[in-house]
This record gives C-alpha cells, sequence and structure tokens, in this order.
C-alpha cells in the first residue's frame, strides 16, 4: 500500500533536507526575514516547499497540498526571490521563476479537509534551524482525516547508538515505523538496506521516563509541564529538542514523553507540525493524543481546531500521564 506515495515522499524530503542542510551549513545566507505573525522564514524555508511541492504535482497532479509557506513576501522581493530561485536551481537543475513561485503557492490553498491531501512543513522548527540546532522536513499523506503516510528527514538527528549524520524517519499506516541514515546526495529510497524498523521504548515506570518539550519557551509552557512532571515522579530534567525531532525521538525509544501545552489559551496547534510526527509514533508502537485523551483528528482544516494540548508516549505510560495532566490543569 501507498508504495508510490512513499518512494516519492522520501525522495522529495530527502532532497529537500539536503537543501536545509546545505543552507545552515552557511548560515550567513540563511538570515531570516520575518512573516505577518513575526514568525522567522528563510530561503531554505522557501526552497524546500518548492522542491516537495514541484515533486508531489508531478506525481500526483490531483492531490492537494496544504503547506505551512506561501509565496506573497516573494513576489515583493526580488532579491529574497533570486536567492530562492538559485538555491532550488542549484539543488534540482534549472527551474523556471513562475512556476518556482507556483509550486510554493500551491501550499497556501484551502482544499477539502475531508478527502485527500498531503500536509508540508518544510521547515520545522525554523528557530533551532537557525540557531544551528535540530529541524525536521515534514511531509504526510492525510485521508478522512487520518495520517497514512508520514516522513520525517531530521538532519541533525545523530543518536549515538546509530553513528549516523542525520536520518530520515517514516511510516506508513498500518505498516510500521522506520529510520535510515540521510547520505549527503543519495535520496532515500523505500528499499533502501539501511532503513530499520523503530520502536518506542518500554518503560511503563514515570521516575523511569526521559520526557521532551519545545526549546522555545514562548511554544509551549514549560512551568505547567513541570508540574505535570512532577506530579509523574519524573526525576530526568527535560530534554529540549526543536521541532518534530521530539516525535522522532519518542518512536526511536530516545525519550518516552512528549508535553506540549501551548502558552496561549488562543493558539491552535498547526496540522503540519503533527501529522508527520505522529504517524511514526504510532507506527513505532507509541501513542498520540490531546490532553483529553482523543486522538488527532486532521479534517478541521488547517490548525488542530478542537485538541487543546498535545500529548505523544511510548503508549504504556499514556494513561497515566494523562491522569496527572487532568489533575494539574484544567482543558
Ligand atoms: N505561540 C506558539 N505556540 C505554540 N506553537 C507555536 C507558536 N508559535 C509557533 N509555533 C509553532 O511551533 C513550531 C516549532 O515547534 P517547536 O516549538 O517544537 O520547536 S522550536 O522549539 O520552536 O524550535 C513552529 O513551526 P515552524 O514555524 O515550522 O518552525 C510553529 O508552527
Ligand atoms: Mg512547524
Ligand atoms: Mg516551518
Ligand atoms: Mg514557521
Amino acid at each position: 500500500m501507498y508504495r508510490k506515495e512513499l518512494d516519492i515522499a522520501l525522495s522529495a524530503v530527502s532532497r529537500a533536507a539536503k537543501l536545509c542542510r546545505d543552507v545552515q551549513q552557511t548560515l550567513v545566507d540563511a538570515e531570516s526575514v520575518q512573516k505577518k505573525d513575526r514568525s522567522p522564514v528563510t530561503i531554505a524555508d522557501f526552497g524546500s516547499q518548492a522542491i516537495i511541492s514541484m515533486a508531489l504535482s508531478a506525481a500526483f497532479p490531483e492531490d492537494p497540498l496544504v503547506g505551512e509557506e506561501d509565496a506573497v513576501l516573494l513576489r515583493k522581493n526580488d532579491v529574497l526571490r533570486g536567492k530562492v530561485h538559485n538555491l532550488v536551481s542549484n539543488a534540482i537543475g534549472a527551474v523556471d521563476e513562475d512556476a518556482l513561485i507556483e509550486a510554493i503557492d500551491r501550499g497556501a490553498r484551502d482544499t477539502n479537509f475531508s478527502g485527500r491531501f498531503w500536509t508540508v512543513d518544510p521547515i520545522d522548527g525554523t528557530k533551532g534551524f537557525l540557531r544551528g540546532d535540530q529541524y525536521a522536513v515534514a511531509l504526510a499523506l492525510i485521508e478522512a482525516g487520518r495520517v497514512v503516510l508520514g516522513v520525517l528527514g531530521c538532519p541533525n538527528f545523530n543518536p549515538e547508538k546509530w553513528g549516523a549524520n542525520g536520518a530520515i524517519f517514516y511510516a506508513v499506516a498500518g505498516g510500521g515505523a522506520f529510520a535510515a541514515p540521510i547520505e549527503p546526495g543519495t535520496p532515500v529510497g523505500r528499499n533502501d538496506l539501511n532503513a530499520k524498523p523503530i520502536r518506542v521504548d518500554g518503560t511503563n515506570r514515570p521516575e523511569a521516563a526521559r520526557f521532551c518539550e519545545s526549546v522555545e519557551s514562548a511554544h509551549s509552557d514549560h512551568e505547567v509541564h513541570r508540574r505535570i512532571c512532577d506530579r509523574l515522579g519524573i526525576l530526568a530534567s527535560p530534554c529540549r529538542i526543536d521541532s518534530q525531532a521530539k516525535y522522532a525521538a519518542i518512536a526511536s525509544g530516545e525519550a518516552s514523553i512528549y508535553l506540549r501545552l501551548p502558552r496561549s489559551s488562543a493558539y491552535r496547534e498547526k496540522i503540519w507540525d503533527h501529522a508527520a510526527g505522529a504517524a511514526v509514533v504510532t507506527e513505532a508502537g507509541g501513542r498520540v493524543t490531546d490532553f483529553s485523551g482523543s486522538p488527532l483528528g486532521f479534517t478541521e482544516g488547517r490548525t488542530l481546531k478542537s485538541h487543546r494540548g498535545i500529548l505523544a508516549t511510548n503508549g504504556r505510560l499514556h494513561d497515566g500521564v494523562l491522569s496527572a495532566i487532568q489533575s494539574t490543569v484544567a482543558i
């Protein structure tokens, strides 16, 4: 199932991840510009969304794409547009500038969210990317509100036990979760011999659990997380990781609990910040819900409107963490 989808998604994400890695290594050129909501975006975010969008529209012309970025800033700023154009042309060969802009903007349109669509976060954790830390290129395929395929490219994810220089995590519903090293210049394929099945850890003792959360304290409420962890008797200090690399950490057994309560009660999570990561964790044997225990549903639009707080665990710890959450915060 989804063989062609997985092949295309893996090769597009690994090409986009290579572009991001190259830009991060020459960070002077990665300076960010501010979007309307004052969050940062770089030439690598635009380049990555363009590469993924073009690969998907060539292979699946009928499939809508819902992406974080749009081309508004690029249309207004010739210098920025020129830089993105150069970057993408160097990565995948000459592309027409109008086609590039159109490819980025394809992700900005709304669609029938109850049908089949892709969602992309070309760089998740742009702040981490700018700091030289973790980030992820995240792509997911959603059908009838359910994530059926998720790919997470994490160029800076280097667990010691793997000795790898970056990894790509992926899952197809019902097919398990896998990780493969990102080899510079070699797109990963479905039959990659280096791919290994991954599994969540087996701990059911919260005091032995490692817990992770966002680096950015503006994105989630570290203080409430600390109260939940205290109630559970978690001894280790929090592991702060940027981006959906947190889901990769849960799926590969590097951590057992990921908590995310937005600091603002008005904030709604974006679908592209969770779809791919949730698929990878679920297929690795873990569980992902909101703070009331409902599984995430992706039919509501560009945000997870009816969900508040996100909890991903190794599964065994899930109900215990939910009780601790519900005794600590009013949802
Ligand atoms: N106020 C607020 N509350 C909650 N979440 C927010 C908020 N603002 C932004 N975002 C989203 O957070 C995404 C980054 O995820 P993380 O917080 O896990 O990573 S990081 O610590 O910021 O690097 C980040 O994704 P990217 O924009 O792709 O980096 C945002 O979609
Ligand atoms: Mg994001
Ligand atoms: Mg992003
Ligand atoms: Mg962003």
